[in-house]
Protein backbone atom coordinates (compact mmCIF):
# COMPACT_ATOMS: atom_id res chain seq x y z
CA UNK A 1 0.00 0.00 0.00
CA UNK A 2 1.00 3.36 -0.69
CA UNK A 3 1.22 6.36 1.22
CA UNK A 4 -1.49 8.01 -0.30
CA UNK A 5 -4.30 9.70 0.87
CA UNK A 6 -7.67 11.26 -0.70
CA UNK A 7 -7.19 14.56 -0.76
CA UNK A 8 -3.37 14.85 -0.28
CA UNK A 9 -2.69 17.57 -3.25
CA UNK A 10 0.24 16.52 -5.74
CA UNK A 11 3.56 17.78 -5.37
CA UNK A 12 4.04 21.15 -7.44
CA UNK A 13 4.72 20.18 -11.22
CA UNK A 14 8.39 20.43 -11.71
CA UNK A 15 10.12 21.01 -15.02
CA UNK A 16 13.49 19.27 -14.15
CA UNK A 17 12.32 15.88 -14.68
CA UNK A 18 13.50 12.88 -12.72
CA UNK A 19 15.48 9.81 -15.03
CA UNK A 20 13.84 8.49 -17.84
CA UNK A 21 11.73 5.54 -16.30
CA UNK A 22 10.83 4.05 -20.20
CA UNK A 23 12.88 4.65 -23.51
CA UNK A 24 11.35 4.05 -26.71
CA UNK A 25 13.98 4.59 -29.50
CA UNK A 26 13.38 3.58 -33.01
CA UNK A 27 9.94 1.95 -32.55
CA UNK A 28 8.49 0.83 -35.87
CA UNK A 29 4.89 -0.97 -36.09
CA UNK A 30 2.84 -2.50 -38.67
CA UNK A 31 -0.28 -4.25 -38.93
CA UNK A 32 0.23 -5.93 -42.64
CA UNK A 33 0.48 -3.23 -45.14
CA UNK A 34 -0.90 -0.45 -42.11
CA UNK A 35 2.58 1.27 -40.99
CA UNK A 36 1.37 2.28 -37.17
CA UNK A 37 4.50 3.81 -35.90
CA UNK A 38 7.77 5.36 -37.69
CA UNK A 39 11.24 5.41 -36.04
CA UNK A 40 9.41 6.73 -32.78
CA UNK A 41 11.86 7.73 -30.50
CA UNK A 42 10.31 9.29 -26.50
CA UNK A 43 11.63 9.35 -22.95
CA UNK A 44 9.33 9.27 -20.18
CA UNK A 45 10.65 10.45 -17.06
CA UNK A 46 10.28 8.79 -13.43
CA UNK A 47 7.11 10.82 -12.03
CA UNK A 48 6.01 12.64 -15.03
CA UNK A 49 2.22 12.45 -16.03
CA UNK A 50 2.26 12.62 -20.21
CA UNK A 51 -0.48 13.42 -22.64
CA UNK A 52 -0.76 11.15 -25.91
CA UNK A 53 -2.88 12.93 -28.12
CA UNK A 54 -3.87 12.96 -32.04
CA UNK A 55 -5.54 12.56 -34.44
CA UNK A 56 -7.67 9.40 -34.42
CA UNK A 57 -5.21 6.01 -36.18
CA UNK A 58 -2.03 8.49 -35.48
CA UNK A 59 -0.49 5.75 -33.39
CA UNK A 60 -1.22 6.30 -29.38
CA UNK A 61 -2.44 2.99 -28.46
CA UNK A 62 0.23 1.40 -30.64
CA UNK A 63 3.09 3.25 -28.85
CA UNK A 64 1.29 2.44 -25.21
CA UNK A 65 0.75 -1.09 -25.98
CA UNK A 66 4.29 -1.07 -27.54
CA UNK A 67 5.47 1.09 -23.97
CA UNK A 68 3.46 -1.06 -21.44
CA UNK A 69 4.76 -4.50 -23.72
CA UNK A 70 1.15 -5.52 -24.58
CA UNK A 71 2.53 -5.97 -27.90
CA UNK A 72 6.38 -5.94 -29.77
CA UNK A 73 7.59 -3.12 -31.99
CA UNK A 74 8.51 -4.50 -35.73
CA UNK A 75 11.76 -2.63 -34.67
CA UNK A 76 13.82 -0.54 -31.86
CA UNK A 77 13.90 -0.96 -27.82
CA UNK A 78 11.47 0.02 -25.84
CA UNK A 79 14.02 0.25 -22.42
CA UNK A 80 12.39 0.06 -18.50
CA UNK A 81 15.17 1.73 -16.15
CA UNK A 82 13.85 0.69 -12.70
CA UNK A 83 16.08 -0.19 -9.66
CA UNK A 84 19.13 0.60 -11.18
CA UNK A 85 18.43 -1.96 -14.35
CA UNK A 86 17.81 -1.28 -17.65
CA UNK A 87 15.61 -4.44 -19.59
CA UNK A 88 14.64 -3.92 -23.01
CA UNK A 89 10.77 -5.01 -23.02
CA UNK A 90 10.48 -5.66 -26.86
CA UNK A 91 13.67 -8.46 -26.65
CA UNK A 92 11.26 -9.82 -23.41
CA UNK A 93 8.95 -13.39 -24.55
CA UNK A 94 5.71 -13.62 -23.85
CA UNK A 95 5.82 -15.15 -20.21
CA UNK A 96 8.33 -11.97 -19.24
CA UNK A 97 6.52 -9.37 -20.80
CA UNK A 98 3.55 -10.98 -18.67
CA UNK A 99 4.95 -10.88 -15.81
CA UNK A 100 6.31 -7.53 -15.95
CA UNK A 101 2.77 -6.34 -16.84
CA UNK A 102 1.62 -7.61 -13.74
CA UNK A 103 4.58 -6.98 -10.95
CA UNK A 104 5.51 -3.22 -12.58
CA UNK A 105 2.75 -1.73 -14.86
CA UNK A 106 -0.47 -1.02 -14.03
CA UNK A 107 -3.51 -0.19 -16.78
CA UNK A 108 -6.70 1.88 -16.90
CA UNK A 109 -9.35 1.56 -19.52
CA UNK A 110 -12.17 3.76 -21.02
CA UNK A 111 -14.26 0.79 -19.52
CA UNK A 112 -12.36 -0.57 -16.47
CA UNK A 113 -12.77 -3.90 -18.04
CA UNK A 114 -13.51 -4.68 -14.62
CA UNK A 115 -15.51 -8.26 -13.46
CA UNK A 116 -19.30 -7.84 -13.41
CA UNK A 117 -19.78 -11.03 -11.13
CA UNK A 118 -17.39 -9.55 -8.31
CA UNK A 119 -17.76 -6.53 -5.89
CA UNK A 120 -15.78 -3.85 -6.13
CA UNK A 121 -13.18 -5.10 -3.12
CA UNK A 122 -13.34 -8.24 -5.47
CA UNK A 123 -12.40 -6.54 -8.89
CA UNK A 124 -9.25 -4.75 -6.60
CA UNK A 125 -7.98 -8.31 -4.62
CA UNK A 126 -7.71 -10.22 -7.69
CA UNK A 127 -5.00 -8.51 -9.29
CA UNK A 128 -3.14 -9.40 -6.21
CA UNK A 129 -4.36 -12.95 -6.06
CA UNK A 130 -3.19 -13.62 -9.12
CA UNK A 131 0.33 -12.92 -7.62
CA UNK A 132 -0.25 -14.88 -5.14
CA UNK A 133 -1.25 -13.23 -2.34
CA UNK A 134 -3.66 -14.89 -0.37
CA UNK A 135 -6.90 -14.12 -0.43
CA UNK A 136 -7.54 -12.49 3.33
CA UNK A 137 -4.45 -9.96 2.67
CA UNK A 138 -5.13 -8.86 -0.96
CA UNK A 139 -8.70 -7.90 0.10
CA UNK A 140 -7.31 -6.23 3.08
CA UNK A 141 -4.98 -4.34 0.80
CA UNK A 142 -8.17 -3.87 -1.83
CA UNK A 143 -10.13 -2.16 0.88
CA UNK A 144 -7.25 0.15 1.92
CA UNK A 145 -6.72 1.38 -1.93
CA UNK A 146 -10.61 1.65 -2.05
CA UNK A 147 -10.99 3.74 1.08
CA UNK A 148 -8.01 6.15 -0.38
CA UNK A 149 -9.71 6.88 -3.51
CA UNK A 150 -12.87 7.61 -1.66
CA UNK A 151 -15.12 4.27 -1.74
CA UNK A 152 -15.08 3.76 1.47
CA UNK A 153 -18.63 1.69 2.13
CA UNK A 154 -18.53 0.53 -1.53
CA UNK A 155 -16.77 -2.90 -1.08
CA UNK A 156 -19.57 -4.78 -1.39
CA UNK A 157 -20.90 -3.38 -5.10
CA UNK A 158 -21.10 -5.04 -7.80
CA UNK A 159 -19.70 -3.05 -10.87
CA UNK A 160 -23.48 -2.72 -12.04
CA UNK A 161 -24.11 -0.68 -8.77
CA UNK A 162 -21.48 1.92 -8.81
CA UNK A 163 -21.59 4.95 -11.80
CA UNK A 164 -19.06 5.57 -14.30
CA UNK A 165 -16.66 7.42 -11.77
CA UNK A 166 -16.81 5.41 -9.36
CA UNK A 167 -16.37 2.22 -11.79
CA UNK A 168 -13.48 4.07 -13.27
CA UNK A 169 -11.92 4.53 -9.02
CA UNK A 170 -12.21 1.22 -8.89
CA UNK A 171 -10.17 0.19 -11.91
CA UNK A 172 -7.58 2.79 -10.62
CA UNK A 173 -7.31 0.92 -7.59
CA UNK A 174 -7.03 -2.70 -9.13
CA UNK A 175 -4.51 -1.20 -11.63
CA UNK A 176 -2.45 0.12 -8.43
CA UNK A 177 -2.70 -2.41 -5.77
CA UNK A 178 0.11 -4.35 -6.76
CA UNK A 179 2.60 -1.40 -6.91
CA UNK A 180 3.07 -1.03 -10.14
CA UNK A 181 5.33 2.44 -10.56
CA UNK A 182 4.13 3.03 -14.15
CA UNK A 183 0.58 3.55 -15.26
CA UNK A 184 -0.73 3.39 -18.80
CA UNK A 185 -4.46 4.96 -19.29
CA UNK A 186 -6.16 4.87 -22.63
CA UNK A 187 -8.76 6.70 -22.83
CA UNK A 188 -10.03 6.40 -18.96
CA UNK A 189 -12.22 9.46 -19.22
CA UNK A 190 -13.62 9.00 -22.33
CA UNK A 191 -17.12 7.24 -21.28
CA UNK A 192 -17.53 10.02 -18.31
CA UNK A 193 -19.00 13.56 -18.78
CA UNK A 194 -16.81 16.35 -17.92
CA UNK A 195 -17.64 17.03 -14.48
CA UNK A 196 -16.86 13.43 -13.40
CA UNK A 197 -13.92 13.14 -16.21
CA UNK A 198 -12.65 15.97 -13.93
CA UNK A 199 -12.60 13.94 -10.62
CA UNK A 200 -11.32 10.81 -12.55
CA UNK A 201 -8.38 12.82 -13.23
CA UNK A 202 -7.81 14.50 -9.92
CA UNK A 203 -7.78 10.77 -8.59
CA UNK A 204 -5.79 9.24 -11.40
CA UNK A 205 -3.16 12.11 -10.77
CA UNK A 206 -3.34 12.03 -7.07
CA UNK A 207 -2.67 8.47 -6.50
CA UNK A 208 0.08 8.14 -9.18
CA UNK A 209 2.63 10.79 -9.96
CA UNK A 210 1.25 12.66 -6.60
CA UNK A 211 3.05 9.79 -4.83
CA UNK A 212 6.20 9.36 -7.85
CA UNK A 213 4.43 7.02 -9.68
CA UNK A 214 4.32 7.91 -13.38
CA UNK A 215 1.62 8.37 -15.75
CA UNK A 216 1.16 7.84 -19.37
CA UNK A 217 -2.16 8.65 -20.64
CA UNK A 218 -3.83 8.32 -24.06
CA UNK A 219 -6.85 10.72 -24.33
CA UNK A 220 -8.65 12.97 -27.19
CA UNK A 221 -9.90 15.24 -24.45
CA UNK A 222 -7.66 18.62 -24.31
CA UNK A 223 -8.74 18.72 -20.68
CA UNK A 224 -7.20 15.63 -19.71
CA UNK A 225 -4.15 16.52 -21.24
CA UNK A 226 -3.91 19.59 -19.68
CA UNK A 227 -3.97 18.55 -16.20
CA UNK A 228 -0.45 16.37 -17.44
CA UNK A 229 2.72 17.87 -16.97
CA UNK A 230 3.29 16.95 -20.52
CA UNK A 231 1.51 16.02 -23.91
CA UNK A 232 3.13 14.62 -27.20
CA UNK A 233 1.08 14.59 -30.35
CA UNK A 234 1.22 11.79 -32.83
CA UNK A 235 0.43 11.93 -36.06
CA UNK A 236 0.79 9.17 -38.83
CA UNK A 237 3.11 7.35 -36.40
CA UNK A 238 5.83 10.00 -35.87
CA UNK A 239 5.84 12.40 -33.08
CA UNK A 240 4.77 16.11 -34.49
CA UNK A 241 5.21 18.17 -31.14
CA UNK A 242 6.36 17.30 -27.11
CA UNK A 243 5.24 20.23 -24.81
CA UNK A 244 5.22 20.87 -21.18
CA UNK A 245 1.53 21.65 -20.06
CA UNK A 246 1.23 25.59 -18.58
CA UNK A 247 -1.25 24.47 -15.90
CA UNK A 248 0.49 20.95 -15.23
CA UNK A 249 -0.16 19.42 -12.18
CA UNK A 250 -3.58 21.27 -11.66
CA UNK A 251 -6.37 19.39 -10.01
CA UNK A 252 -10.01 20.91 -9.64
N1 LIG B 1 -4.72 -4.86 -34.62
C1 LIG B 1 -4.65 -4.09 -35.69
N2 LIG B 1 -4.73 -4.63 -36.94
C2 LIG B 1 -4.65 -3.86 -38.04
N3 LIG B 1 -4.44 -2.52 -38.03
C3 LIG B 1 -4.37 -1.93 -36.83
C4 LIG B 1 -4.46 -2.67 -35.63
N4 LIG B 1 -4.33 -1.80 -34.57
C5 LIG B 1 -4.17 -0.59 -35.12
N5 LIG B 1 -4.18 -0.65 -36.47
C6 LIG B 1 -3.99 0.47 -37.39
O1 LIG B 1 -2.80 1.13 -37.01
C7 LIG B 1 -2.97 2.55 -37.10
C8 LIG B 1 -2.72 3.16 -35.72
O2 LIG B 1 -3.76 2.71 -34.84
P1 LIG B 1 -3.84 3.13 -33.32
O3 LIG B 1 -4.98 2.38 -32.73
O4 LIG B 1 -2.51 3.00 -32.70
O5 LIG B 1 -4.17 4.67 -33.47
P2 LIG B 1 -4.82 5.67 -32.39
O6 LIG B 1 -4.10 6.96 -32.58
O7 LIG B 1 -4.78 5.06 -31.06
O8 LIG B 1 -6.29 5.79 -32.94
P3 LIG B 1 -7.69 6.11 -32.16
O9 LIG B 1 -7.56 7.51 -31.63
O10 LIG B 1 -8.72 5.99 -33.23
O11 LIG B 1 -7.83 5.07 -31.09
C9 LIG B 1 -4.37 2.78 -37.64
O12 LIG B 1 -4.28 2.95 -39.02
C10 LIG B 1 -5.10 1.50 -37.29
O13 LIG B 1 -6.14 1.25 -38.20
Amino acid sequence: MTSFQHGTPPPAPSHVPGPAVLGARGLTKSYDATRALTDLSLNVHAGESVAVMGPSGGGKTTLLHCLAGIITPDTGQVLLQLDGGTTDIARLDDRERSALRRSTFGFVFQQGLLIPELTALENVAVALMLLGVDRSSAEHSAAQWLAALGLAGMEDRRVGQLSGGQAQRVAIARAQVSGASVIFADEPTGALDSGTSAEVMDILLRSTTGTGKTLVVVTHDDDVARRCARTVRLRDGRIVSDSLSPAAGAVA
